[in-house]
């Protein structure tokens, strides 16, 4: 069932995906269903709305991404960082957050379904230095963009990018971005059935 409406939304957005990666994206979304009994991971209870609110939604960022080397800070359950990691397997994303219940959920979800291009990070994000800066900084429902650059200023590569899913944008927030940093696109994303407004900023420095 999960896996028909996962075939039919990768279609509606054009994204071609092998049947491996499928049954993944599918145990993610058990997995997270099973998880989040005792873990809190999503407020979103219903299975086949975390395939819309939480699959479809991170790989609509997917055709956006440049480079190599990821970062998706304030990741939670692995959002975006997991679908991304399972559709782009020759991309690698690094999952951070603060709290280790999380951490331990994206270790089991590596170990289970064999996602070997994702490696997981408890830390505050402020406090973290990579030994290699990324290509791309990720965040989903993490904090204000000017939180996010504030607290992220130092995690990209000099030629990196911030990408930033949010839901609508408020005009406030945007005028609120530091001096230093330039909003170079503001995508409108389509994930199939949702019907609120769904935003990528990509930021530069
Ligand atoms: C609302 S959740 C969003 C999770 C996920 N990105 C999503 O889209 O569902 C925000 C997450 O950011 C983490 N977080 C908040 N402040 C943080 C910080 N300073 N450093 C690292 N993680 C942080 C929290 O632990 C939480 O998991």
């Amino acid at each position: 069932m999960l896996l028909e409406q996962l075939r039919g939304y990768l279609s509606e957005m054009n994204i071609s995906a092998t049947e491996q990666q499928q049954s993944q994206l599918v145990g993610f979304v058990e997995m997270l269903n099973k998880w989040n009994k005792a873990y809190n991971l999503t407020s979103v209870r219903d299975p086949k709305q975390m395939l819309v609110r939480h699959v479809m939604d991170s790989l609509a960022v997917s055709p956006y991404l440049d480079g190599k080397h990821f970062i998706d800070v304030g990741t939670g359950p692995g959002l975006p960082g997991i679908p991304l990691a399972i559709l782009n397997p020759d991309k690698e994303f690094v999952l951070l957050d603060s709290l280790g219940k999380r951490i331990r959920f994206q270790k089991q979800v590596k170990f289970e379904l064999k996602i070997d291009n994702i490696s997981s990070v408890e830390s505050r994000v402020e406090a973290y230095q990579p030994e290699q800066k990324f290509d791309g900084v990720l965040s989903r429902a993490f904090a204000s963009v000017e939180d996010m650059l504030t607290w992220c200023h130092h995690l990209p590569a000099q030629d990196g990018c911030f990408y930033a899913l949010k839901g609508q944008l408020s005009e406030q927030e945007m005028q609120n971005i530091p001096a230093g940093f330039t909003v170079a696109e503001t995508i409108v994303l389509k994930v199939p059935t949702l019907d609120e407004q769904r935003h990528l900023l990509k930021i530069t420095q």
